[in-house]
C-alpha cells in the first residue's frame, strides 16, 4: 500500500513527503518533481510554453506510472485532485493523507517562495489562493483518507502525528 499525499499549494506535501520517506525508509516519489524531468524544465517553463492542459496531462501519466507502485510514499501536486483518474488510480492501492491549512498560513507560505505559476488570469495573489483552495475544498474532503492540519506544527511534529495516527489504524 502507498501513502499518497495530497492537498493544496503550500500545505506542506513535499517537505513532509521527504521526511516521511526517511522515517519510514519508502521510497519517495514526487509527481511535480517527475514531470520537470519529464520534461527538462521547470512547471513554469511548462505552463507558460504548453498550457495548463498540457501539465495536466504530463501530470496525469506520471501518476498512471507512480499509482502501480507499492510501499512508497507519493507526494503529489496540488491539482493531482482535479482528474478522477488520477484519484482513481492513486486510491486504488493507496491511502490519501489530505495536509491542509489555513488560508492564512497558506498565503504566508506561498509569499515566501512565489515560483509557483499562477492558476488564474485577471485575479490578484491573495484573490486567486482564496477561489482556487475554495472551489477545491470539498474535491480534497472526498478523497482523504485522514486529514492533518499543518498549520501550527513544525514539519517534523506532522510527520510524528502522521505516523503515530496511520499505525493507529493499521496501514504500517
Ligand atoms: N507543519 C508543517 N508541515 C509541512 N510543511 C510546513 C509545516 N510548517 C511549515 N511548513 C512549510 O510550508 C512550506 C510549503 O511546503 P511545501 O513546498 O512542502 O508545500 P507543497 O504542499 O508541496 O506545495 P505544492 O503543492 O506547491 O508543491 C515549506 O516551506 C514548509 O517548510
Ligand atoms: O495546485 C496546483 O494546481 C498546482 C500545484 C503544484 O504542486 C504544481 O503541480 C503546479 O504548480 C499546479
Ligand atoms: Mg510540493
Amino acid at each position: 500500500m502507498n501513502i499518497v499525499l495530497m492537498g493544496y499549494r503550500g500545505t506542506g506535501k513535499s517537505v513532509v513527503g521527504k521526511i516521511l520517506s526517511k522515517q519510514l525508509k519508502r521510497p519517495l516519489f514526487s509527481i511535480d518533481r517527475m514531470i520537470m524531468e519529464d520534461a527538462g524544465c521547470d512547471i513554469s517553463d511548462i505552463v507558460e510554453q504548453c498550457g495548463w492542459p498540457r501539465f495536466r496531462e504530463m501530470e496525469a501519466d506520471v501518476v498512471s506510472r507512480v499509482a502501480v507502485r507499492d510501499g512508497c510514499i507519493i507526494d503529489c501536486g496540488g491539482g493531482v485532485v482535479l482528474n478522477p483518474d488520477n484519484v482513481e488510480l492513486l486510491k486504488r492501492n493507496g491511502k490519501v493523507v489530505l495536509l491542509d491549512a489555513s488560508l492564512e498560513v497558506i498565503l504566508e507560505r506561498l509569499q515566501r517562495g512565489r515560483d509557483r505559476p499562477p492558476l488564474t488570469e485577471g485575479l490578484s495573489f491573495e484573490e486567486e489562493q482564496k477561489k482556487v483552495y475554495e472551489e477545491r475544498a470539498p474535491l480534497y474532503s472526498a478523497v482523504a483518507d485522514m486529514v492533518c492540519d499543518t498549520s501550527r506544527a513544525r514539519p517534523g511534529q506532522t510527520v510524528q502525528q502522521i505516523i503515530e495516527r496511520m499505525h493507529n489504524y493499521g496501514w504500517i
